[in-house]
């Protein structure tokens, strides 16, 4: 959430985060890289309309006008600069000067070579043993962000892949109402809203770029997991990939995958929620997985088929009042998954997103705990796709995207949180090869897409169509052939009597017929 070197107690106490682009230039006088032009210090933009009636809590939360709880400057950085001190390039933008434009392809992980498979998984792997370079982690609320002296910040180090984990749970978590008192829980700065597309975006490219800067590998991108296949298995669940299932113990994965070793952050929602505390770099217990395995809620033991994914992209409205889980004929609720795939709102579908995450049935399913499983993140990259895809559709038509009144963090210009430097939900509102320097290899399916068996039924029924026309033109042939035989039977008869009469009339007309 903040760099490391703004997790300080005067950062904290000037509400000022300017890092300098070369801190060897001595303390402040590179701030932002002003030194090469590439940014300056200025005060942070935050949203202020209004936001719906269901958060009455204004005031309680740090999460409220993102980021001013805790820094009110920050870098603002020119032209295709980027990052906390304009040390980095804009998504899309390489080279020294940030002017060379840049392309990840993001593949479906099933199409990679057995290589590219293995460093994918390696990489996660090194991601979730890497400390991350740039960021630390809160452990208190504002209130106690400088400990119980007043100079102790209370932030930590967390590694690049459960920091990825760590914002997706400040994004969800309640908020703390003091103590003895519930944590109000109807919150939610990144699910059941406009921003659950975009927010979600941000959380992956923050990712993508951490782990290119981790791999000194610029074109290192994310694949994803085509979930809407028809075929009801989870076929990522292997041990060269996401891990299969442990034998032993069904809700576990198998020992021969290096994810059987990983362990969950943010596990103590309960405590944290009593306490008033924050999810820490504290790692627990196994990731849990256990797809198809929910025998008490069989609807979440299918996964999304693919006229699903074609139904929800001819939803061509963004989104809807009341812009909640409970909009109908909205594109984001539809690929979230509140509606059915035509975009019909009913409460008791789930259906794209939520049914993948729900199939899983284990940590994947909870969403304080989903990113621990790796499988997070390329269900993720597939329902951005699916985004990517509208958004290129429709021409990233944002005008049913709210300014005011949606739900708190959901306002078109709030800062999603808790992503740093500050980035609003319009600037991940655009075409991700044009803008965003990736771009996804899918074959779409059309409206007319079929299942296999719903092919071999057309197929059975075409042939038995093409067998009865055959049928019915042989026995057409048979029956005229034989309506001509009986037709030309008599004629020919009546034909002989009459040419032997006409013979013998010929021979002599005025002879009476015998
Ligand atoms: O991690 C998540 C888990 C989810 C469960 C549902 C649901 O519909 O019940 N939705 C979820 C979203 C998540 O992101």
């Amino acid at each position: 959430q903040f760099p490391r070197a703004c997790a300080s107690a005067p950062a904290l106490r000037n509400g000022e985060c300017c890092p300098d682009l070369r801190p060897a230039a001595g303390p402040g006088s590179d701030r932002c890289g002003a030194a090469s032009g590439r940014g300056r210090c200025e005060a942070v933009m935050a949203d202020s309309r209004p936001h719906s009636a269901g958060y009455p809590h204004d005031g309680r939360d740090d999460r409220e006008a993102w980021p001013l709880r805790f820094f009110n400057r920050t870098c603002r950085c020119a032209g295709n600069f980027a990052g906390h001190n304009c040390g980095a390039c804009r998504p899309g933008w390489a080279g020294p000067g940030c002017s060379q434009r840049a392309l990840a392809v993001r593949r479906n992980l099933l199409d990679l070579s057995a290589e590219e498979k293995n460093h994918f998984v390696q990489a996660l792997d090194m991601a979730k043993r890497t400390t991350h370079p740039q960021f630390v982690i809160a452990t208190r609320r504002s209130k106690e962000i400088l400990g119980e002296d007043g100079n102790t910040p209370q932030f930590e180090n967390i590694s690049i892949y459960n920091y990825f984990v760590w914002t997706h749970y400040y994004s969800v978590k309640k908020t703390f109402l003091g103590p003895g008192q519930e944590s109000f829980g109807e919150v939610d700065f990144s699910h059941e809203g406009p921003a659950f597309l975009t927010w979600h975006r941000y959380h992956l490219l923050q990712l993508e770029k951490d782990m290119q800067d981790m791999l000194q590998e610029p074109s290192f991108s994310l694949p994803y997991w085509d979930f809407a296949t028809g075929k009801n298995v989870c076929d990522v669940c292997t041990d060269d990939l996401m891990g299969a299932r442990n034998s032993f113990d069904s809700t576990l994965i198998s020992p021969n995958s290096v994810f059987s070793q990983w362990h969950m952050v943010c596990e103590s929602l309960e405590d944290y929620d009593t306490l008033g505390t924050l999810c820490n770099s504290t790692e627990g217990g196994p990731i849990r997985r256990n797809p198809a395995g929910n025998v008490a809620r069989p609807m979440v033991q299918r996964l999304p088929a693919p006229q699903d994914v074609a139904q929800c992209l001819e939803v061509g409205v963004f989104d809807t009042p009341p812009f909640y889980s409970n909009s109908t004929d909205s594109f984001r609720n539809t690929v979230e998954g509140y509606s059915d795939p035509t975009g019909k709102y009913d409460p008791a579908v789930r259906s794209l997103h939520n049914l993948a995450h729900l199939f899983l049935n284990g940590t994947g399913g909870q969403t304080h705990l989903s990113p621990n499983d790796p499988i997070f993140v390329l269900l993720h990259t597939f329902t951005d796709a699916i985004f990517d895809e509208w958004l290129r559709r429709y021409n990233a038509d944002i005008s049913t995207f709210p300014l005011e009144n949606a739900p708190i963090g959901h306002n078109r210009q709030f800062n999603m949180v808790p992503f740093w430097p500050p980035v609003t939900n319009t600037e991940m509102f655009v075409t991700a090869a044009d803008n965003l320097g990736y771009t996804y290899e899918v074959q779409w399916p059309t409206g007319q897409n079929f299942s296999i068996s719903e092919i071999v039924t057309i197929a059975v029924v075409a042939a038995l169509l093409l067998v009865g026309l055959i049928f019915l033109g042989i026995s057409c042939l048979i029956r005229a052939r034989s309506k001509m035989d009986e037709a030309s039977q008599p004629l020919l008869i009546d034909q002989y009597q009459h040419y032997d009469e006409g013979y013998e009339k010929v021979q002599n007309p005025n002879q009476p017929t015998v």
